[in-house]
């Protein structure tokens, strides 16, 4: 079976490659069995102790029809509930809903609640799901409405013994499998018609049933939960796929119709529009656009090396992986991730930033895991910490210029554009326009928060609301003042000023030292900073957690 590293470079994966790239699999087995978190405690230990393999089977032994409902589990490789939707079935139907939902508005400010340029992608990723199916010997249905509805019709035109599909944790996910639990107990014969939901987990790199404490014991500071995973639980390898997967049941459209349209931006109520040219890259949506991705990232440009002192960058594609829009969506699976790292690991060099990368997947894991500890405090003002008596402004004209980049700081403003332009943002980025919004600006961490909802390509309700509450304050943080100059930042991290200048053009004709302090040839700054322009102040941040440059690595570095 080919590599990835065998794989063209610098374009898609052809069709003809995909299969092999979509059953690579590594040799590590996971420590634990399901469930296994309920009896122990949170003991870190400084080995593991391995308890025998658990190994996928991939025969197929099961009966009848069974459905499998892609949320944001938009791939094939590492897909478990469609491997057990095949393992379980004689015949098996992949479907994708669109729910009007996603795109009404956002909870509390209103804002449009997906984006076009998120549309797009996810739209994207569909087609590019359905293509590698219909290589596998499916197709994918495609159908507008209520999954609550939509699930329970097409099980009960084809007469489906289950439904399987990913696991989501937050409540407007989670009431949605409810919903489509409750149809399905309508069906005819009622709960007693058998028809099952069955849930299962997947969009981690930790497995939720091989953590070493309950999700209600989840430390609340995430170097706890870091080492607590790293020391006691094995990553699960990605799991096999077969490589065909058909047949479809007999006389299909008989019974559900046409597989149905992939809706375009006029059906979902947006407008076309696409990414900047001015973006880091192009983001084209799916698994196969993913992997390519992965390959290029890791072993064509071989940049994953160099990934813990380039992460921090904001200019260009290949300053960090790029990997969220993918991993939002499920068109990557962490742990086909976290099997390559390993892979280039031996084959090339294994040094702190090709752990720095896991290291970002487990802070990916633990917003995921505390969004199930704190359900919707999680989105609440006051955060998972319910924070009171803090004043938060909702002041419109300061929100205005934050949200359409015109503060008068250019570091914020080129952010923000970027933002709005491209559906991307650097982390470093992200870090600043967000202590700038609620330090500078005094406003309510929420209408940020829903802006990035709208924005993003890899919004994410627990990364982005868990970033969101810790950069507020009112999350896993220990410290709940975390500021950041802007000043010194844009000492660090743009000392030419070539990324304010690349975002705001007028910017190009001053001399780069002046180009993040232009004075009067820029806008008026809309606040005074807190701390003045002097970069300091009481508590500047230069030492977030993130791992900057300035920060000593060695205490967390596993090596
Ligand atoms: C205010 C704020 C909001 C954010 N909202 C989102 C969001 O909605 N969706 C999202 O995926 N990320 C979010 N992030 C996290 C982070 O900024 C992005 O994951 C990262 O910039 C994506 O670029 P990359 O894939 O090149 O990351 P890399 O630096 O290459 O990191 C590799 C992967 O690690 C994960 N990761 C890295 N940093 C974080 C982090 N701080 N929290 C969680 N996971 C992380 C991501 O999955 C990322 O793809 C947010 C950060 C902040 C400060
Ligand atoms: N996937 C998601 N994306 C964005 N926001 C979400 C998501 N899931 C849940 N939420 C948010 O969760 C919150 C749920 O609010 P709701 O009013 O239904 O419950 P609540 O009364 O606030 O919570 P509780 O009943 O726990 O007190 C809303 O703020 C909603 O936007």
């Amino acid at each position: 079976m080919p590599s990835l590293s065998a794989l063209p470079a610098n374009r898609h994966l052809s069709s003809a490659f995909l299969p092999a790239v979509l059953d690579f699999a590594t040799s590590h087995h996971c420590r634990s069995s399901p469930g296994a978190w309920k009896a122990r405690r949170f003991v870190v230990r400084l080995t593991v102790s391995a308890s025998g393999d658990r190994a996928m089977s991939t025969s197929r032994k099961g009966t009848g029809t069974a459905v499998v409902w892609f949320r944001n589990d938009l791939r094939i490789s590492d897909n478990e509930a469609l491997l057990k939707a095949w393992q379980s079935s004689q015949a098996l139907v992949p479907l994708y809903v669109v729910d009007p939902r996603l795109y009404g508005t956002t909870y509390t400010f209103g804002f449009p609640k997906t984006g076009e340029l998120r549309a797009q992608f996810m739209m994207e990723s569909v087609a590019d799901l359905r293509e590698s199916l219909r290589k596998r010997g499916l197709d994918l249905i495609v159908r507008q409405g209520k999954p609550e509805d939509i699930v329970p019709s097409i099980v009960k035109s084809i007469g489906a013994h289950t439904v399987f599909a990913h696991k989501e944790t937050c409540s407007e996910e989670t009431a949605v499998e409810t919903g489509v639990k409750k149809g399905l107990a309508k069906l005819e014969g009622g709960p007693k018609s058998g028809v099952r939901l069955d849930l299962v987990w997947g969009g981690t790199l930790y497995h939720l049933d091989d953590l070493p404490f309950s999700p209600a014991e989840l430390p609340d500071v995430y170097t706890q939960f870091r080492k607590g995973v790293e020391y006691n639980c094995k990553i699960r390898p990605a799991l096999k796929m077969p490589a065909q997967m058909g047949p479809l049941p007999e006389n299909l459209p008989d019974k559900v119709g046409e597989p149905g349209d992939i809706p375009n931006m006029a059906d979902l109520g947006l407008k076309y529009r696409d990414q900047s040219p001015l973006g880091v890259m192009h983001f084209e949506g799916g698994e196969t656009a993913a992997l390519a991705r992965l390959h290029d990232y890791f072993w064509n440009k071989d940049q994953l090396k160099v990934y813990k002192e380039t992460r921090n960058g904001m200019l260009g594609a290949d300053y960090s992986t790029k990997f969220s829009p993918w991993l939002a969506h499920g068109c990557l699976s962490p742990r086909t991730i976290h099997d390559e790292v390993k892979r280039y690991e031996s084959e090339r060099v294994a040094n702190d930033s090709t752990y720095w990368v896991l290291f970002e997947l487990i802070w990916r894991d633990y917003f995921r895991f505390v969004s199930i500890k704190y359900g919707n405090a999680f989105f609440h003002i006051g955060g998972p910490r319910k924070v009171v008596g803090k004043s938060w402004s909702q002041n419109s004209v300061l929100f205005e210029a934050w949200r359409e980049g015109r503060t008068g700081y250019p570091l914020i403003d080129a952010n923000m554009k970027e933002l709005a332009a491209t559906g991307f943002m650097s982390n470093r980025g992200r870090q600043i326009v967000c202590s700038f919004m609620v330090r500078d600006l005094g406003l309510d961490w929420r209408m940020g928060a829903e802006w990035f909802e709208t924005c993003l390509l890899d919004y994410d309700p627990c990364s982005n609301y868990g970033n969101w509450t810790y950069g507020a304050g009112v999350g896993n943080d220990p410290r709940e003042d975390r500021y950041f100059s802007i000043p010194k930042q844009s000492a660090t991290y743009d000392p030419e000023g070539e990324y304010v200048a690349h975002w705001l053009p007028s910017l190009k004709q001053l001399p780069q030292k002046q180009r993040n302090s232009p004075g009067d040839a820029y806008l008026k700054p809309i606040v005074p900073l807190k701390f003045g322009m002097g970069g300091g102040g009481g508590k500047p941040n230069n030492y977030s957690r993130f791992g900057n440059k300035n920060r000593s690595v060695g205490k967390v570095s596993r090596r």
